[in-house]
Parts: C-alpha cells; sequence; structure tokens
C-alpha cells in the first residue's frame, strides 16, 4: 500500500453520488465534470507513460467516459492512444465523450495490448461481476501490459469493501478516496488522489498527522501520565507494552506482575501483584492517569478475576489481546464506557468475538464503537480507529512488517502512554506513532525493535 495523503476524506459511493449532485445543483454539468477527470486522469497518465503507448480500456459508464475524455486529451497532447472498448457507452455524459474520441478503437476481445494499460471499465458504479468473455480479453491485456492505471478503482473492485478487482500498479482516485482505496488487499496498487475541486463532508478520513508537545515546564513525572500495565501468564507482553509506554511519553509506568520478576527497562517500576485483591490495592490510587489490561494477560480464572477487579476501578482504560476475548459479546455492558474513556484494540478475531459486524470494515468499526462506548482501533493492514461519536480515521499504508507477534502489545502500551498523559486523540496519536516507528526499523521489524525507534518521534513529528 502506498503512502496516501494525510487527513484526506474518505467517503462512499452514495456520499460520492450526492456531492456530485450538488455540483451539478450548483451549475455545472455532468460533462463539465466528467472533462475534469479526464484532465485529471490524462495529466497522470501522460507522466506515468513517459512516451509509451497507451490502450484505454473503456466501459459504458461514467467511468468509460472519463477513458474517453482522457483518451483524447493524451492524444492531443501528442501520446500514442488506441481505445478498447466494451461497447457503446448508455451514460448520457459518457456518450458525448465517446462521440469527441476520433482515434482508433477496436473492440475489447480484438484490441491488442500495449505497454501502459489504462482500465476505464467499471468505477464505483459497477453493480455485478464481469460476463466470462470480457473478462478473459481483459486478463490477457493487463497480463501484456507493463503498467496498469486503473481511473477512480480497479474494475470490478467494490467500492464499499475493497474486494475483487483487477490488479492494478497505480489507481488514480476521483474526487475522493472511498473505502475501497484503503481497505482491502493492494489490488489498487500506489493510489493517487486527484482533486476535482468536489465540495466533501465526512466523518470519515485517513489518518492525521498529530501534534506532539514536549512536556510542560512545570511537568512532574506523575503529572505526565501514571500508567498501570496489568502485566500476567505471558511475561513478555507486558514488558514490551509496558516499555513502549515509556518511550511513548508516559512519566511514570507501573508493572504490575503476577510472579515477582526484574530485568530491563529499569526505569520501569515493577510490582508484584499476587492476587486480584492485591491489584485492586494498587489501584486505589487517585494518581493513576490511565490502566492498561489485556497483553499477556491469560484467559483462566486468575486473569477473569484481574480483569473484574480493572473493570471495577474508576480508571480510564485501555483493554487488549486476552482482555477483549474474555469479555466477548458483554464488552458494552461491562466497561463503563458512562464514567470514564474506555479504548479497545482487537485485531480481526478479537473484534469479530466481540461484535457482529456488518458491511466494510470501517462500517463495522463505527458500529462497534456506536454499540459499546469505546474508541474501538481495529488493527490490520487498515487500522480502523472509529469514536462512539462516528469519527473515523484510517491507517492504511503500516508496513506489512508489522505483522509479527508483539506489534500489538506495542500499540496498546502506546494508546495507554498517550491517555495518560492527557493527548486528546490517544488512539490516533499512537496508530501513528505506531506506523512511523515500524517505518523506521525497515523490513525484518521485531517489535521490540521499534521501541527505541518511538522516542525520537516524539520530538520530531514532521518525519
Ligand atoms: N457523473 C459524472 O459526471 C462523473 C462520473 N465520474 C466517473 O463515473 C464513475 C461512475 O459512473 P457510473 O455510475 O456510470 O458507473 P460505472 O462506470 O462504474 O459503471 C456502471 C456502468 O457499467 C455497466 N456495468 C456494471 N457492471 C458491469 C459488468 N459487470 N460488466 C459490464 N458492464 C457493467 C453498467 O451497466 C453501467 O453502464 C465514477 O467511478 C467515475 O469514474 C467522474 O468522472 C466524476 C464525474
Ligand atoms: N499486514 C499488515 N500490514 C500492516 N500492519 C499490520 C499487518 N498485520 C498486522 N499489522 C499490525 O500489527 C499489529 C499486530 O497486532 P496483534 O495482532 O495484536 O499482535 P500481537 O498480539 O502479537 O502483539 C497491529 O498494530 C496491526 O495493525
Ligand atoms: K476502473
Amino acid at each position: 500500500m502506498s503512502r496516501l495523503p494525510a487527513g484526506a476524506p474518505i467517503v462512499t459511493a452514495a456520499q460520492m453520488r450526492a456531492a456530485e449532485e450538488a455540483v451539478f445543483a450548483g451549475g455545472a454539468t455532468p460533462l463539465a465534470l466528467m472533462e475534469r477527470a479526464g484532465v485529471a486522469v490524462a495529466r497522470q497518465v501522460a507522466r506515468l507513460a513517459a512516451g509509451r503507448p497507451i490502450l484505454v480500456l473503456a466501459g459504458t459508464g461514467g467511468n468509460g467516459g472519463d477513458g474517453y475524455a482522457a483518451a483524447r486529451l493524451l492524444r492531443e497532447a501528442g501520446c500514442d492512444v488506441r481505445v478498447a472498448s466494451l461497447g457503446p457507452p448508455t451514460h448520457p455524459a459518457a456518450m458525448t465523450m465517446a462521440a469527441r474520441w476520433t482515434g482508433p478503437t477496436w473492440p475489447l476481445a480484438s484490441a491488442a495490448s500495449a505497454p501502459v494499460v489504462v482500465d476505464a471499465l467499471l468505477g464505483i458504479g459497477a453493480a455485478r461481476p464481469f460476463a466470462a468473455e470480457p473478462a478473459a480479453a481483459l486478463d490477457r491485456l493487463l497480463a501484456l501490459a507493463d503498467l496498469r492505471i486503473a481511473v477512480d478503482l480497479p474494475s470490478g473492485r467494490d467500492p464499499g469493501t475493497g474486494e475483487g478487482g483487477i490488479q492494478a500498479d497505480v489507481t488514480i482516485a476521483l474526487g475522493a478516496l472511498k473505502p475501497a482505496h484503503v481497505l482491502g488487499d493492494d489490488r489498487a496498487g500506489h493510489v493517487l488522489l486527484a482533486d476535482l475541486s468536489i465540495p466533501l463532508a465526512s466523518d470519515w478520513s485517513t489518518l492525521s498527522r498529530p501534534t506532539l508537545r514536549p512536556p510542560r515546564r512545570e511537568a512532574t513525572k506523575f503529572t505526565r501520565g501514571k500508567l498501570v500495565v496489568v502485566g500476567g501468564a505471558m511475561a513478555g507482553a507486558g514488558v514490551l507494552a509496558a516499555s513502549a509506554a515509556l518511550h511513548g511519553g508516559a512519566g511514570y509506568v507501573i508493572l504490575a506482575e503476577p510472579e515477582r520478576r526484574d530485568g530491563a527497562p529499569h526505569a520501569l517500576v515493577r510490582r508484584h501483584v499476587a492476587d486480584a485483591s492485591a491489584l485492586a490495592t494498587l489501584l486505589a490510587d487517585d494518581g493513576i492517569g490511565a490502566v492498561l489490561v489485556g497483553p499477556g494477560l491469560g484467559r483462566d480464572e486468575a486473569a477473569q478475576a484481574q480483569l473484574a477487579v480493572v473493570l471495577a476501578s474508576p480508571h480510564d482504560l485501555v483493554i487488549d489481546g486476552d482482555a477483549l476475548t474474555l469479555l466477548g459479546r458483554e464488552v458494552g455492558a461491562r466497561i463503563g464506557t458512562d464514567r470514564r474513556r474506555v479504548f479497545l484494540t482487537p485485531h480481526g478475531g478479537e473484534f469479530s468475538r466481540m461484535f457482529t459486524g456488518h458491511g466494510s470494515k470501517i462500517a463495522a468499526t463505527a458500529g462497534a464503537a456506536a454499540a459499546s462506548g469505546a474508541t474501538v482501533i481495529h488493527k490490520g493492514p487498515a487500522t480502523v480507529i472509529a469514536d462512539p461519536s462516528g469519527r473515523v480515521q484510517v491507517a492504511a499504508d503500516a508496513s506489512s512488517w508489522l505483522a509479527s507477534a508483539g506489534t500489538g502489545d506495542v500499540l496498546a502500551g502506546l494508546v495507554a502512554a498517550r491517555l495518560a498523559a492527557g493527548d486528546e486523540h490517544p488512539a490516533e496519536t499512537a496508530v501513528w506513532l505506531h506506523g512511523r516507528a515500524a517505518a523506521r526499523v525497515g523490513a525484518g521489524l521485531i517489535a521490540d525493535a521499534m521501541i527505541p525507534a518511538l522516542s525520537p518521534l516524539l520530538d520530531r513529528p514532521s518525519t
């Protein structure tokens, strides 16, 4: 997945259509808007083709109309362009664009391929899978191309979920990112966003760059964020989370462990907590800014008892890993979001044990946040952060080297550190730091290596 613009709106196909309708109501014609799309596509294709012959695959709807417009503009600019047509357009503006294209045209089935293939067959209006015949022709034409550029969406990709579709190297998102540009596999390739001057309003966006500030001059280790990490059976997970919290900006991190343990980092305040009542005593402290429970907790009776004590405490919470599985479908009823802030950090499996999500990963996560009253950080190749008010941010360009044991513990520690430190947007800041730290460590990363990479980011938010 490519680097996507930060803080860019993400709209559904329905919202995109409504935004276009508003532009039409303001006096622009569908043809004028299609010409804008054609100009944006032609500009990018000319740059990427760099003189190589171009074949534009044109469908029968609006997407095909964009393709005919781009083909004409590329030809006028001196490029070697041909069109392979799926059939006569049915979309009114596309009919006009097809009539204005006077260059060489072949039926899709008998067209020869070219080094650069522009896929303008189907966009956000596609309703059904390709029939066998055009699908075979498409496979042949794409297989012979050196560069495959999709207009708006790779044809056949579900705009809402990012499932399916042809493999593209570059996708030019028209007017706005849609869920299919940030969700799903990497068949959209490198995503470019073309501005068509269509005003948009959306509660959903890509992750914004956070505002990071040094501790206040009058800070003490306690006011900078006192955090309790509840460790469990798997000792490493708690240490990873607590270490990440220290390097992620918390001032005072206590690791509560069921056994007496020692070791680095020595800045960590280790407390032996033999049972649930010892944990309750530790948590009876007004100075605690947040509690993290779940990494390495286990799922036995002792774990259940520790979780119950944490839930009975008044503190803001980050709940991860095994604690999410223990909560399961009862999550909303048990976490007490009427009296504190709660952040849930599930991966896909943990999410499905808690919530019966509907629709795309974005819609399902937004639904989970609304139902539970918590901010839900639904991890994976695209990490979707949804808060109970309906605001969603998506981090879609994290390194796939993050698919490695322990990186989730690091993220949970970071969310907890930012929450304890009073960050207004702890989830967003944590996910951003996590992604940037992974990028800095690079190929073959292990969770431990991310931790020292965090601190420099606190000081240099622009890297
Ligand atoms: N309305 C406009 O003036 C604008 C349209 N835009 C473009 O228009 C697209 C949306 O246009 P449409 O709503 O026409 O939708 P599409 O062009 O995505 O597809 C709908 C058309 O494809 C046909 N179709 C659907 N499934 C098919 C299949 N499996 N095999 C063959 N044909 C199939 C339909 O019968 C219909 O003609 C956007 O993605 C964007 O590219 C942009 O240019 C912005 C301006
Ligand atoms: N393919 C991927 N691309 C980018 N990030 C990924 C990918 N797979 C997992 N991640 C990220 O790695 C982390 C893994 O968390 P998790 O599954 O809880 O692991 P663990 O429990 O072992 O720490 C999450 O932040 C997740 O978003
Ligand atoms: K397309």
